[in-house]
C-alpha cells in the first residue's frame, strides 16, 4: 500500500495529560476510514491533526511523503455534526462563500464572470447533494438532514482530496441516516475521496468504511488517567470478502430477532 497519509509516533500532550501516544498509521489515497473508541479517546483531536488546526507535541505527519503543513489546506474538507453553516447565509451563498473565500482570500468576494462561474459551481454541487430546488433556502428552515447536506456541499465544493467527518450523522434520525450513508459513498466514489470518519455508531463505521480504527488506552493508571495516551488498538481492513461475512451474519442476527 502506498500511503498518501502517514503517522509516524504520534504523541498529543496538554501539558502532563497525554492524549495521544505512539500513533503510527499509514492511511491509503481512497480509503474510508472509520475512527471508533470511548469517550475521550481522542478521535476528534486525530482528526484536527489531519486538518491541520492542530500539531503534534511529537512525531510527524506526512502528506504524499511531504510534512503536512500546520494549517488547513484546500485539499481538506470537514463537517461536523452541527453548526458548520452560516445561518445568515442561503445555501447557495453558504457554498459559494467557500470558493469565494479560497478564490479571494482577502476580500471574500468575486465579481463578473468569475462569480457567474462559481455560482455555477454552487449549483452543481447543491444539486450533488440533493439540494437542487433550494439554493435560496436558509438553514434555519432546513431540516437536520438538510443542512448536513449543505455542509457537505460547503465542503467537496473546493474539491479537496481528503474529505474529514465529525459525526457528522450524529444528530439525525435512522430514516435520514440511511440517505446520508447512500449520499456519503456515491460522493466518495464519484469524487475519488479519501475520508476519515469518527462516529459512536459501531454499525455506521462498519457498513460505510474500508478500515475500522478503534482507538484506546493500552495502559491505565487509575490513579492518575491523564498519564496515558490512547493510541490505535484495532485496525481492521474491511476488504469485499470481510464486508460480506459481516452482511452475513447481520441477517442472521435480523432473523434470529424476527423469529423470536
Ligand atoms: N485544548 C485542550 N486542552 C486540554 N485537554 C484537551 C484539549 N483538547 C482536547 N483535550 C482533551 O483530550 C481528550 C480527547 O478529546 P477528544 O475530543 O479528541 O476525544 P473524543 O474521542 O473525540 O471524545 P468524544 O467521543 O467524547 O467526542 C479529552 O480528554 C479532552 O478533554
Amino acid at each position: 500500500m502506498t500511503a498518501m497519509i502517514s503517522l509516524r509516533n504520534i504523541w498529543v500532550e496538554y501539558g502532563d495529560k497525554i492524549v495521544l501516544e505512539r500513533v503510527n498509521l499509514d492511511i491509503a489515497e481512497r480509503s474510508f476510514v472509520s475512527i471508533v473508541g470511548p469517550s475521550g479517546a481522542g478521535k476528534s483531536t486525530l482528526l484536527r491533526l489531519l486538518l491541520g488546526q492542530e500539531a503534534p507535541s511529537r512525531g510527524q505527519i506526512l502528506l504524499d511523503g511531504v510534512p503536512l503543513k500546520p494549517e488547513c489546506g484546500p485539499d481538506r474538507g470537514v463537517v461536523f455534526q452541527r453548526y458548520s453553516v452560516f445561518p445568515h447565509l442561503d445555501a447557495r451563498h453558504n457554498v459559494l462563500f467557500g470558493l469565494e473565500c479560497a478564490a479571494a482570500p482577502l476580500t471574500g468576494r468575486l465579481f463578473g464572470a468569475a462569480r457567474r462561474a462559481a455560482l455555477e459551481e454552487a449549483d452543481a454541487m447543491l444539486a450533488a447533494v440533493g439540494l437542487g430546488d433550494n439554493g435560496h433556502v436558509f438553514p434555519a428552515q432546513m431540516s437536520g438532514g438538510m443542512q448536513q447536506r449543505l455542509a457537505i456541499a460547503q465542503a467537496l465544493v473546493k474539491r479537496p482530496r481528503i474529505l474529514l467527518l465529525d459525526e457528522p450523522f450524529g444528530a439525525l434520525d435512522p430514516g435520514i441516516r440511511g440517505d446520508m450513508h447512500r449520499l456519503i459513498t456515491r460522493l466518495w466514489r464519484e469524487q475519488a475521496l479519501t475520508i476519515a470518519m469518527v462516529t459512536h455508531d459501531i454499525e455506521e463505521a462498519f457498513a460505510l468504511a474500508t478500515r475500522v480504527l478503534t482507538l484506546d488506552k493500552r495502559r491505565h493508571d487509575p490513579h492518575a488517567p491523564h498519564r496515558f495516551g490512547a493510541t490505535a488498538v484495532y485496525d481492521l481492513v474491511l476488504d469485499r470478502r470481510v464486508k460480506a461475512e459481516i452482511e452475513a451474519i447481520r441477517s442472521i442476527t435480523i432473523d434470529e430477532n424476527d423469529n423470536n
